[in-house]
C-alpha cells in the first residue's frame, strides 16, 4: 500500500499520543514495505486559536484526499467552562464526522488478561468480556435542530429510516462475523425515535436468521454492562447512548486510555481513541497512548492488512506483560513509564520483530 494519512492531533494530550500513533504506523509500514506519507492539519481549540475555525476547509480537503485520518482528541477548558461560547472545539470533530459521512463508529470493548485487576469491577466478572459497540455517529441529538437562549434550550433527537437502516445493517453484519448476537439498545418505552429504531430492527432481523437479536433499554444496558459484560457480542445504538455507554465500557478494560475506535461510512475513515483531550494531563507525559496505537491497528485491519494489525496488538500485549505501562495501569513498584516510553517501546518491539 501507499498510505496517505491525515494527522489531526488536536488539543490537550492529543499531540503527545499522536506522535506515538504516527511512529507506530511508520514502523509497521517499514516492516511490511508499505509507503506512508503524512499531512498534518489543524482542528479543535488549536484551530480556533490559529484560524478561528475548529475544522478549517483546508483540514477538510486534507482529510478528503487522504486514505485515512489519524485523529487524537480535541477540547479545552476555556470552552468547557464557557457554556455560551458559540464556536467550540468539539464542533470541529462533529463537522469532520458529518462532512466525511462517518455514520458508523466501531468501538471495541476488550479486556487484557494482565489488566483484569485494574478494572473497578471484579476480575472474574470482566474476564472474557469482548464486545463491539456500533455507535451511530452522524445523527440524533448531536445534529438535530438546536435552540438556546437564557430561558430555554433544546436539542432534537431526530433519525430518519435510511439513517437507522444503514447503521443497523452494520450491526447485523458485524454480528454475522462474530458470535451472531446483536443487542439493539434504545429507549423505546419513552422516545419516538427509539420506537422507530426498534420497529426497523424488527423488520430487518428476519433477514439475518442466524443472528440472535435482542432489544434492551439503555438504562438496563448500562446496568447489564457492568453486571454481566460477557453477555454482549455486538450492540448497536444511537449517537448519544453510544457515547455514554462506551466511556462506561472503558471501566471493563481498565482505563479510558485503552479504547480505540474506527469511524467509517461514505468517505475517508477516521481512527480515533474514544477518550478526550484530558487537559489536566497535557505535557505531563502520563497519557496512555494505547488507545491511539490500537486505533492504528484498526486502521490496518480496515484495509484488510491483518498481519500488520496483529503485530501491533502483539506489541501492545507484550508492553503490558513487560509492565511498560502508563501510571494509571502500572503495577505497584513497576517502572515509571510515560506516554513516550510506552510508545517507543512498542515501536522498538515492532522494529525488532
Ligand atoms: N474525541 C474527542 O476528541 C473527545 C472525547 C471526549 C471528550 N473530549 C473533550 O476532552 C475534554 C476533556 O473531557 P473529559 O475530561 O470529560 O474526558 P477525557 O476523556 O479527556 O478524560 C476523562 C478521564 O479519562 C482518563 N483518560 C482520558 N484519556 C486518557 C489516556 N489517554 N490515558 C489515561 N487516562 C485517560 C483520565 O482519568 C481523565 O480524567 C473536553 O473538552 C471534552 O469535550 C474530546
Ligand atoms: C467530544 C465529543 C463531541 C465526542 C462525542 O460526544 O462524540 C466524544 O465524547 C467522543 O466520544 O468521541
Ligand atoms: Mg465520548
Amino acid at each position: 500500500m501507499n498510505f496517505k494519512i491525515a494527522v489531526l492531533a488536536g488539543d490537550g494530550i492529543g499531540p503527545e499520543i499522536s506522535v506515538q500513533g504516527v511512529d507506530v504506523m511508520t514502523a509497521v509500514c517499514e516492516k511490511f514495505a508499505h509507503q506512508v506519507s503524512y499531512k498534518y492539519a489543524l482542528c479543535g481549540a488549536d484551530a480556533i486559536d490559529k484560524v478561528g475555525d475548529p475544522f478549517p476547509e483546508e483540514t477538510y480537503q486534507i482529510c478528503k484526499e487522504a486514505d485515512a485520518v489519524l485523529f487524537s482528541a480535541v477540547g479545552d477548558p476555556k470552552f468547557d467552562n464557557n457554556p455560551t461560547a458559540k464556536v467550540r472545539p468539539e464542533q470541529g470533530l462533529l463537522a469532520m464526522r458529518k462532512r466525511l459521512g462517518l455514520f458508523a463508529n466501531i468501538r471495541p470493548v476488550q479486556t487484557f488478561k494482565c489488566l483484569l485487576h485494574k478494572s473497578p469491577l471484579r476480575a472474574e466478572l470482566v474476564e472474557g468480556a469482548d464486545f463491539l459497540c456500533i455507535r451511530e455517529l452522524t445523527g440524533g441529538m448531536y445534529f438535530g435542530e438546536k435552540y438556546q437562549d437564557n430561558d430555554k434550550a433544546y436539542d432534537t433527537n431526530m433519525y430518519t429510516r435510511p439513517e437507522i437502516e444503514r447503521i443497523l445493517r452494520v450491526g447485523f453484519e458485524y454480528a454475522m462475523k462474530r458470535r451472531k448476537h446483536l443487542t439493539v439498545v434504545d429507549k423505546a418505552n419513552v422516545l419516538a425515535s427509539s420506537r422507530l429504531w426498534r420497529q426497523i430492527a424488527q423488520e430487518m432481523a428476519p433477514k439475518y436468521p442466524e443472528v440472535t437479536t435482542d432489544y434492551m433499554y439503555v438504562d438496563n444496558a448500562a446496568m447489564r454492562m457492568i453486571q454481566e459484560p460477557t453477555f454482549f457480542d455486538v450492540m448497536v445504538t444511537e449517537n448519544t447512548f453510544g457515547d455514554i455507554l462506551t466511556d462506561e465500557g472503558s471501566c471493563i478494560s481498565g482505563s479510558m486510555g485503552l479504547l480505540p475506535s474506527a469511524s467509517t461510512g461514505e468517505s475517508t475513515p477516521v481512527f480515533e481513541p474514544i477518550h478526550g483531550s484530558w487537559p489536566q494531563a497535557k505535557g505531563l507525559n502520563i497519557a496512555n497512548p494505547l488507545a491511539q496505537i490500537l486505533s492504528v491497528a484498526m486502521l490496518f485491519e480496515y484495509f484488510d492488512l491483518k498481519a500488520e494489525g496483529a503485530l501491533i496488538r502483539e506489541a501492545v500485549d507484550a508492553s503490558l506483560d513487560a509492565c511498560v505501562r502508563t501510571p494509571e495501569i502500572q503495577v505497584e513498584g513497576g517502572a515509571k513509564c510515560g506516554t513516550k516510553e510506552v510508545g517507543q517501546w512498542i515501536v522498538e518491539y515492532i522494529k525488532k520483530k
